[in-house]
C-alpha cells in the first residue's frame, strides 16, 4: 500500500492499520463535489462546476472501486464529457504507475506523471495519506476533486445531466434509504469483505471475514431468487457496486484471496444476475480481466511470491441468463 507523509512517498506495506490481523481500510481524503452550478456538495469545498472537458478520471481496470466510476460514466453516456486515463495493472512498491506498454493502459495524458503519487503531490504538496484510484481530477484548478468512488459515482449520476443521459437515475430519491442500507451491508461483507478475507494476517481474522462474506452471499442469493435486483425490480447503483466484486470473484478472489467456499458460478441466482449485468449495454467494455488478473496476482507478492498468473478459470459471462423471468422497472 503506497503511503505519503508530507508529500513524500514511504515504501513498504503498512500494517499499522491492522488490529488483531484484521485489514482496516483507510478513509479517502479528497472529498469535494462537482455540482451543476459549482455550489458546495455534501463535503469538501465548492467551486467545481460541472462542465464538459474539465474533469478527468484516473482509474485502474483492475480496481473494483475505480470500476464503479467507469460504469457510471458509461451508463450516463459521459464518455465525451469526462476523459479517462488507465494505470498499468502492476502496483509495485511506489504504487500505481503509468505505462502504456500493457494493452489497455495509458500514459497520464493530462499531467504527464509517471506515478500516481506525483499526482497527489501536485494536488497537495504536503499530502499525507494513501495513494489510491479512482481519482477525479479538475483540469482547471489542477487538483483532485475527490478520490472516493462512492461519491464520484453519485456526481456522475446527477451533476452532468446537461450533457449525459438525464433520464437514467441510479440513485432515485424514493429508494435512497433502501439503497444506502444494502450498500452498507454489501460494502462491509462483500466489497471490502473479500479484501478482509484475503489480507487477514491471522487465522481468526481470516475466519471471521470468510464466514461473514459467505453468509452475506447466501443472503443475497436468497434475495435475488425472489426479485430481479437488489432493490426490487429497479436497477440501481447498489447493483453496480455489487457487480464489480462479483465479476472479479471467480477469476481472482476464490484463489488469490482464499474466498473459496463456493464460486459465484455455484450460486444460481447470483451467477445469472452477474451475467445479466455484464451483458447490459456498454458494460462488458468496462471489464478487463487481463488487467484484473495481472494486477492481483502480481501486486501482492506476500500472497503470491511467484507472481504467476493462473490460466483459468474459463468464464462465460456472455452466456444466456434467466433473469427475464423477474419483472423489471425502467
Ligand atoms: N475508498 C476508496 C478505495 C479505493 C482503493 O482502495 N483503491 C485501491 C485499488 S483497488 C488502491 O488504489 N490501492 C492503492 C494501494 O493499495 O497502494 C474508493 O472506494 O474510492
Amino acid at each position: 500500500m503506497s503511503l505519503m507523509v508530507n508529500g513524500e512517498l514511504r515504501e513498504g506495506w503498512f500494517d499499522s492499520e491492522q488490529e488483531d490481523g484484521e485489514f482496516v481500510r483507510r478513509e479517502s481524503q479528497f472529498r469535494s463535489w462537482v455540482t451543476p452550478d459549482g455550489s458546495p456538495g455534501p463535503g469538501g469545498e465548492g467551486g467545481f462546476r460541472a462542465e464538459p472537458g474539465r474533469y478527468h478520471l484516473y482509474v485502474s481496470y483492475a480496481c473494483p472501486w475505480a470500476h464503479r466510476t467507469l460504469i457510471l460514466r458509461r451508463l450516463k453516456r459521459l464518455d465525451a464529457v469526462i476523459s479517462v486515463d488507465v494505470v498499468h495493472p502492476h502496483m509495485g512498491e511506489p504504487g500505481w504507475h503509468f505505462d502504456a506498454s500493457f494493452p489497455g493502459a495509458t500514459a497520464d495524458t493530462v499531467n504527464g506523471c509517471d506515478y500516481m503519487h506525483e499526482l497527489y503531490r501536485l494536488a497537495q504538496p504536503d499530502y499525507t495519506g494513501i495513494v489510491t484510484v479512482p481519482v477525479l481530477w479538475d483540469r482547471e484548478r489542477r487538483t483532485i476533486v475527490n478520490n472516493e468512488s462512492a461519491e464520484i459515482i453519485r456526481m456522475l449520476n446527477s451533476a452532468f445531466d446537461a450533457w449525459g443521459d438525464a433520464q437514467l437515475d441510479m440513485y432515485p430519491v424514493g429508494l435512497r434509504d433502501e439503497i444506502d442500507a444494502i450498500n452498507a451491508f454489501v460494502y462491509e461483507n462483500i466489497n471490502n469483505g473479500v479484501y478482509r478475507t484475503g489480507f487477514a494476517t491471522s487465522q481468526a481474522a481470516y475466519d471471521r471475514a470468510f464466514d461473514a462474506l459467505f453468509a452475506a452471499l447466501d443472503e443475497i442469493e436468497v434475495r435475488l431468487s425472489r426479485q430481479r435486483y437488489l432493490v426490487g425490480g429497479r436497477l440501481t447503483e447498489a447493483d453496480w457496486r455489487l457487480f464489480t466484486t462479483l465479476v472479479r470473484f471467480d477469476a481472482v478472489y476464490v484463489g488469490h484471496f482464499k474466498c473459496n467456499r463456493n464460486r459465484i458460478a455455484d450460486f444460481p441466482a447470483l451467477s445469472n444476475y452477474l451475467r445479466e449485468l455484464y451483458q447490459y449495454p456498454g458494460i462488458a467494455q468496462t471489464v478487463n480481466l487481463e488487467h484484473i488478473k495481472a494486477h492481483y496476482y502480481w501486486s501482492h507478492p506476500w500472497l503470491n511470491p511467484s507472481r504467476i498468473v493462473p490460466g483459468g478459470p474459463r468464464l462465460d459471462l456472455a452466456a444466456a441468463h434467466d433473469r427475464d423471468r423477474y419483472p423489471a422497472q425502467p
